[in-house]
């Protein structure tokens, strides 16, 4: 063992990175950063030692990239697939889906999930989508002129409606009933996995369990878990029901007008050699919930929030809008959606200073090059998309929000992995155009109704990373109405 240790520690003693003075300990000082201070503690890392740098704990090599060349390593080698141990703290709650499985079940499994997101199905989620940020803004409207209100709250109750009605397929009503059950149980677990990721005394699944917090997350889980089987039970009655009323097999016209992501699932399963039981879909409905929330909230309201402290980019995206809906109050097309070219580079640049998902882990399952660099095995890879969004070398300037620097011009000739909000390679986010529909659904009726105006500036900006980037102030901006609101055209 000494000596596996010892090459180890070879490999990456000249490294760049904070002075190794003890090296049975390492940088535990270094690493015991709070989700607080971790996005400025490893901003200055960045800035100090550069692309990549090494801190070395307890006889592993962690080693940090924020540099496209190595991002490219990090999402395309096969030594780099695997990722590391604090993801199986998913576990309780995701099981082996696709999020936390690996190998042949990961791939059986996203080839299963993929069709999923073809065009037609997008389609079908985005009725759900207007209907839901319908709702958002008619609730809107009913408050007086001129109130702040948390984006970051409206966010994630409108996106929770979304994904709970796509994924499963049931009207939850979050919007109007924030305190549901439900969205209490998935709120909580969400903080308190993301609190565990922070805190390594939390791992061990025992010490855990046994803490009243534990306990809490425990019951949590099972409120989570007997709303999912209940849809689960629903949908494959129903399913049953219809395809005994008709010629065995299911075609297009047979299928409910809502299909919610659930019985797509079960549809693919019909048409494949690959059976899912019950625990497997509750695990994938389980997956979707998680990623498919909190990620598009976060987006969504760091956008608005950008957009209430930049008025004049504000006023571009609202001119866009108005050229293609001018003054009618009618649900977009799919057709308006793609036409909403500049609110899309918006939303990439928003998604470029404030990434959803600001850290990501590999496991190096074997020595791996990364540039002039000899990574050792075992060794735990993180990619900090945060810092490598903010390479002065591809965005000069990084801190001022410039959504031209996505107009097809500039992107021309752009390292492909110098921009990854969605993770790239073959493990990249399988939700990424449902992500960006939605975004541009609830975006765009916000901003052709109502004009924005932030709270606070940039420079009062507190962020945290826990798995989803947060400012740790409340993002408050205030709505003042455009005009008077008569319903909305259909
Ligand atoms: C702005 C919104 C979103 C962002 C920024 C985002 C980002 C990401 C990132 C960075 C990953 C890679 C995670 C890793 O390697 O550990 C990922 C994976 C994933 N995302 Fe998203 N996501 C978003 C929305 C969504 C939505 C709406 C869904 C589902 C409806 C979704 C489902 C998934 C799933 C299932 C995976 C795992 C894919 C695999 O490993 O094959 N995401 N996402």
């Amino acid at each position: 063992k000494s000596h596996i240790w010892l090459r180890k520690m070879r490999y990456v003693e000249n490294f760049p990175g904070p002075p190794l003075k003890n090296r049975l300990i390492g940088h535990l000082k270094e690493a015991m950063v709070s989700p607080a201070d971790l996005p400025t503690e490893s901003y200055r890392h960045y800035k100090e030692y550069g692309g990549i740098y090494r801190f070395w704990l307890l006889g592993y090599a962690i080693i940090f990239i924020g540099e496209g060349k190595y991002a490219e390593i990090f999402f395309t080698s096969k030594t780099t697939e695997i990722k590391p141990d604090p993801y199986r703290l998913l576990h309780v709650w995701l099981g082996l889906g696709l999020l936390t499985s690996r190998g042949q079940l990961w791939q059986k499994r996203r080839k299963l999930l993929t069709p999923a997101f073809h065009f037609s199905n997008l389609t079908k989620f985005c009725d759900v989508f207007v209907k839901n940020t319908r709702t958002m803004v008619q609730q809107l409207h009913q408050t007086p002129d001129g109130s702040l209100v948390d984006v970051t709250t409206l966010m994630k109750l409108v996106a929770l409606d979304n994904i709970c009605e796509t994924a499963m397929g049931i009207e939850i009503n979050a919007l109007k009933n924030p305190n549901h059950n439900y969205i209490r149980a998935v709120e909580d677990c969400t903080h308190m996995t993301m609190e565990r990721f922070t805190k390594p005394w939390r791992w061990n699944d025992f010490q855990f369990f046994i803490m009243p917090y534990g306990r809490k997350y425990w019951k949590d889980l099972h409120t989570i878990f007997e709303l999912t089987d209940k849809a689960i039970n629903n949908r494959k009655i129903g399913r049953a029901e219809r395809i005994q009323n008709s010629s065995q097999h299911l075609d297009e016209a047979e299928e409910p007008k809502k299909m919610a992501f659930l019985d797509l699932l079960l549809a693919s399963c019909e048409d494949s050699s690959v059976t899912l039981s019950d625990e497997d879909l509750r695990d994938e409905v389980n997956t979707f919930m998680f990623e498919g929330h909190d990620t598009t909230a976060a987006s969504m309201g760091f956008t608005l929030f950008l957009l209430g402290v930049h008025p004049e980019i504000q006023e571009k995206c609202y001119q866009e809008l108005r050229e293609i809906f001018q003054d009618s109050d009618r649900s977009p097309t799919m057709e308006d959606l793609q036409k909403m070219k500049y609110l899309e580079q918006v939303i990439k640049e928003s998604m470029r200073m404030f990434p959803s998902v600001p850290i990501l882990g590999r496991e190096a399952t074997d020595d791996v090059k990364l540039g002039d660099h000899m990574i050792p095995k075992k060794s735990v890879i993180v990619l900090n998309v945060y810092n490598l969004h903010r390479d002065p070398k591809v965005f000069p300037d990084p801190e001022k929000f410039n959504p031209d620097r996505f107009s097809p011009e500039e992107s021309l000739g752009r390292h492909p992995f110098a921009y990854v909000p969605f993770a790239a390679g073959p493990r990249n986010c399988i939700g990424q155009k449902f992500a960006m529909l939605e975004e541009k659904v609830v975006l765009s009726y916000i901003l052709r109704d109502f004009l924005l105006e932030s709270e606070h500036g940039m420079d009062e900006l507190q962020l945290s990373f826990a798995m989803v980037i947060r400012s740790q102030k409340n993002l408050n901006v205030r709505f003042t109405r455009r005009k008077k609101f008569h319903g909305f055209e259909s």
